[in-house]
């Protein structure tokens, strides 16, 4: 199956969670677009959507849906979004499109977590693709001398600034065999706003293509 071809089936497939009356966490990336196409044709029985991107916000204006403040929505009951690996436990890593810290919170503030990924994403062992850490921009340095002496190969997504005006380091070269004990020991370094691994609150539901994983 072509990957976008894995994307567009994995998007609409997520529409089969959507309740009317909802509000909807929208995560962010190629394949969370191909969800905010198919939940615009579901726009006049929900309420509206939280994004974790102003790309995503973008696109969901665009396609008429309202896009809602979590500070007002409370808890969610569905949140919608890609990843760039998933283990066999929904385990996973994202931040590939730096949108990391939103989509991490809204993960957080919902009861359901659906991801929606081709089947390239899937993995034994999360690390192949390069692990995002959201920091401070004067703490750059110091996050990746910190990773450095843990084993990793941080390098600087120069030129790139996230939404919350932070920076990213990608650190290539792990092999994550523990990956809930390593979500908390980076969180631990002075400087880290956000680690891209979703081990501690990993997504309930995974859809490769339109096929639930078991
Ligand atoms: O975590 C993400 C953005 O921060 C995306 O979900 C992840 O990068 C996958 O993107 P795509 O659907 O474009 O392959």
């Amino acid at each position: 199956m072509a990957q976008n071809e894995g994307k567009r089936l994995a998007g609409r497939a997520a529409l089969r969670y959507v309740e009317d009356g909802m509000v909807v966490g929208v995560g962010t990336g190629s394949t969370v677009a191909y969800f905010i196409e198919a939940l615009a044709e579901r726009r006049d029985t929900i309420e509206g959507a939280v994004s974790s991107s102003e790309q995503s916000s973008r696109l969901l204006r665009e396609r008429g849906i309202p896009v809602l403040d979590l500070n007002a929505t409370g808890e969610l009951a569905l949140y919608v979004d890609g990843a760039d690996e998933c283990d066999p436990h929904k385990r996973l890593i994202k931040g590939g499109g730096g949108a990391l810290t939103r989509e991490k919170i809204i993960a957080a503030a919902s009861q359901r977590f659906v991801c929606i990924i081709d089947p390239a994403k899937r993995v034994d062992v999360l690390g192949r693709f390069p692990l995002p850490v959201e920091v401070i921009p004067m703490a750059r340095s110091h996050v990746a001398r910190a990773i450095a002496a843990r084993g990793g190969q941080p390098v600087w997504r120069d030129g790139v600034v996230t939404d919350n005006g932070n920076w990213i380091l990608d650190v290539h070269n792990w092999s994550i065999t523990d990956p809930v004990a390593l979500e908390s020991e980076l969180n631990q370094i002075a400087g880290v706003v956000c680690v891209g691994l979703f081990a501690r609150r990993p997504a309930d539901v995974v859809l490769i293509g339109d096929r639930e994983m078991a």
